[in-house]
């Protein structure tokens, strides 16, 4: 997995690759890493699948809970809080490693958390298997102040790099922009790695493309026949 947020002038971008893996198979060539937590906040997840998929769903229905209980809009710090708290009690045996980011209102705010429950308050940050490649991209790109554009573009630069250099991350990139007033969660915002389709005729190679060292036919034992009524 390569996973990446930033904070650019109007809020926060985030960023996921789509690729789950089992060992060397591809066990899903388009999954979604980029979780739902509450309106104002997303959350990416590398590590264990199930894990991932667990902790911030429910995270996210005590996030909600809460929106209930107060009557306000959720904050980056709860779900932070909530999340390494859990991760922590269990010691690293949830396998998840996330980058939270979200706008409420105290402002624009990313955090990455372990498993282990520690975790880091950044302007930018990356995570997964192919974060190293990714933080190249942010480490040489990365400056305050970016536009929604350009954030939105660092954000695919980074985790394409990750598609194209770690084999546990590749085919599609999914973005999440969160702002004051809006968050758009843009699914296969990049397809960098389209299938291609073995033509309806079959493959095109020309006639004598490939040279017929020897050619022999066997003639098959003569059919026998089956009269009518016979047991099959
Ligand atoms: C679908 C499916 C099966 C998913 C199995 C599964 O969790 N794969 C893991 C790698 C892993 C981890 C621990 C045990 C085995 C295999 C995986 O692909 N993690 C990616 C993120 C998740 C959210 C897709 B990424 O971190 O590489």
């Amino acid at each position: 997995t390569t996973i990446v947020g930033l904070v650019f002038q109007d809020g926060v971008v985030l960023g996921a690759d789509t690729r789950a893996t089992e060992g060397p198979i591809v066990a899903d060539k388009n999954c979604e890493k980029i979780h739902y937590m509450a309106p104002n906040i997303y959350c990416c997840g590398a590590g264990t699948a199930a894990d991932t998929e667990a902790v911030t769903d429910m995270v996210s229905s005590q996030l909600q809970l809460h929106r209930y209980a107060t009557g306000r809009e959720s904050r980056v710090v709860t779900a932070l809080t909530l999340l390494k708290s859990h991760l922590f009690s269990y010691q690293g045996h949830v396998s998840a490693a996330l980058v939270l980011g979200g706008v409420d209102v105290t402002g624009p705010h990313l955090h990455t958390v372990y498993p282990h429950g520690s975790t880091d308050t950044l302007p930018f940050a990356t995570m997964g298997s192919g974060s190293l490649a990714a933080m190249s991209v942010f480490e040489s790109k990365y400056k305050e102040g970016l536009t929604r554009e350009e954030g939105i573009q660092l954000v695919s630069d980074a985790i394409c790099a990750g598609i194209f250099n770690d084999l546990g991350s590749g085919s599609n990139v999914d973005v999440c922009v969160i702002t004051k007033g809006k968050t758009e969660y843009l699914r296969n915002h990049q397809l960098p790695n389209p299938r291609t389709y073995v033509s309806s005729k079959g493959y095109s190679f020309t006639k004598g493309q490939t040279e017929v060292l020897s050619t022999k036919i066997t003639q098959l034992e003569p059919k026998v026949e089956v009269a009518e009524g016979d047991a099959m």
